[in-house]
């Protein structure tokens, strides 16, 4: 006699669970890099949204890392101080009490909101700055426009990335989040990293499986702002050549991805911040969403 079958109505969550299952077997155990930019994080619903992922993650069996940005927030703490804010090569100019600003707005504010939405799932996260534990240390950066080197100021150039305080945070089985701030070679100061470098040197560094860059565009744009054909798919050497011709935000964040994929990461990513869980639909979704970043493909035997 044949057992009668019973209409589960919860059936399609659990076929949704086990459609996961390849990523989540595959990424057990490693670490991924998330970049949370400033301009994805001014939703509150997002926010929360980005916060459920990394624990999902985490429970999941990955280690994630999160850096975060916040230019726009540290834009309106400037005017707040009657500070212009200006960018030169795609970095905020960074005077001496800028810097006081953008520490204070980085570490004080925005990096304390982040710590505080993930821990209402439980003691995860644990914020830093790279100035903690030597994570990140920089000298002064002097970007070349039109070939003359410029000064603009407390801008870092990472020169070493010291993991072990994030290691340290992982085996504890925490979340560390970590602000765009580095400790200063040349002197007792800090200096003002782009997050999305300082994503992308901690993503290398700790020998990341993925670094995924959230953002407020679909991914890159193939010929920004004249269409919105977003490249799904690119080796770091068809990016190589791209690369002059991108501008302002995206500078930072494809050099940071070639960076990446150039020293060990498997994968980098730029995705849609703007769409509510985005991290889990790349996980959902086989081809991913955004723009993804792959090494170039080893020669194969036999050709030059
Ligand atoms: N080729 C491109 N594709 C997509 N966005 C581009 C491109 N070139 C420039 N951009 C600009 O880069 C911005 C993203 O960088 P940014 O503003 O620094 O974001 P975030 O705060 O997330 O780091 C986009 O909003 C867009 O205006
Ligand atoms: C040197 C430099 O430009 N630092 C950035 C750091 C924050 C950042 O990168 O935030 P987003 O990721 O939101 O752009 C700044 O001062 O705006």
């Amino acid at each position: 006699m044949s057992t009668p079958t019973r209409k589960h109505t919860a059936l399609p969550k659990a076929q949704t669970l086990v459609e996961a299952l390849p990523w989540l077997t595959r990424h057990h155990g490693r670490t991924v890099v998330i970049k949370f930019g400033g301009n994805a994080m001014v939703d509150e619903s997002l926010k929360a949204a980005f916060a459920q992922d990394v624990v999902f993650l985490r429970h999941a069996g990955l280690r994630p890392v999160v850096v975060h940005g916040g230019g726009p927030q540290i834009s309106a703490a400037l005017d707040r101080h009657g500070i212009v804010s200006e960018f030169k090569a795609g970095l905020r100019v960074t005077t001496e009490d800028a810097m006081d600003v953008v520490r204070m707005v980085l570490a004080g504010q925005v990096q304390r909101e982040l710590v505080g939405l993930l821990n209402q799932h439980g003691p995860l996260a644990v914020g830093l700055t790279g100035e903690d534990a030597h994570t990140i240390t920089a000298t002064r950066h002097r970007p070349r426009i039109d070939g003359e080197l410029i000064d603009i100021g407390r801008v870092g150039e990472i020169t070493e990335i010291d993991t072990g305080a994030i290691q340290a945070l992982l085996a504890d089985g925490r979340i560390p989040v970590v602000s765009s701030i580095a400790r200063s070679e040349d002197d007792g100061h800090v200096y003002n990293v782009n997050a999305d470098t300082a994503a992308a040197a901690l993503a290398a560094a700790l020998g990341a499986e993925t670094l995924m860059v959230l953002t407020d565009v679909e991914g890159l744009y193939e010929d920004w702002p004249h269409s919105d054909e977003v490249i799904s798919r690119l080796t770091a050497t068809e990016l190589e050549k791209l690369l002059p011709d991108l501008s302002s935000g995206m500078v930072p964040k494809m050099e940071g991805c070639l960076h990446a994929v150039r020293n060990g990461v498997r994968t980098a990513r730029v995705i849609d911040g703007r769409v509510q869980h985005s991290i889990l639909l790349e996980i959902f979704t086989d081809e991913g969403i955004g723009t993804m970043v792959v090494p170039d493909e080893p020669d194969t035997p036999g050709e030059s």
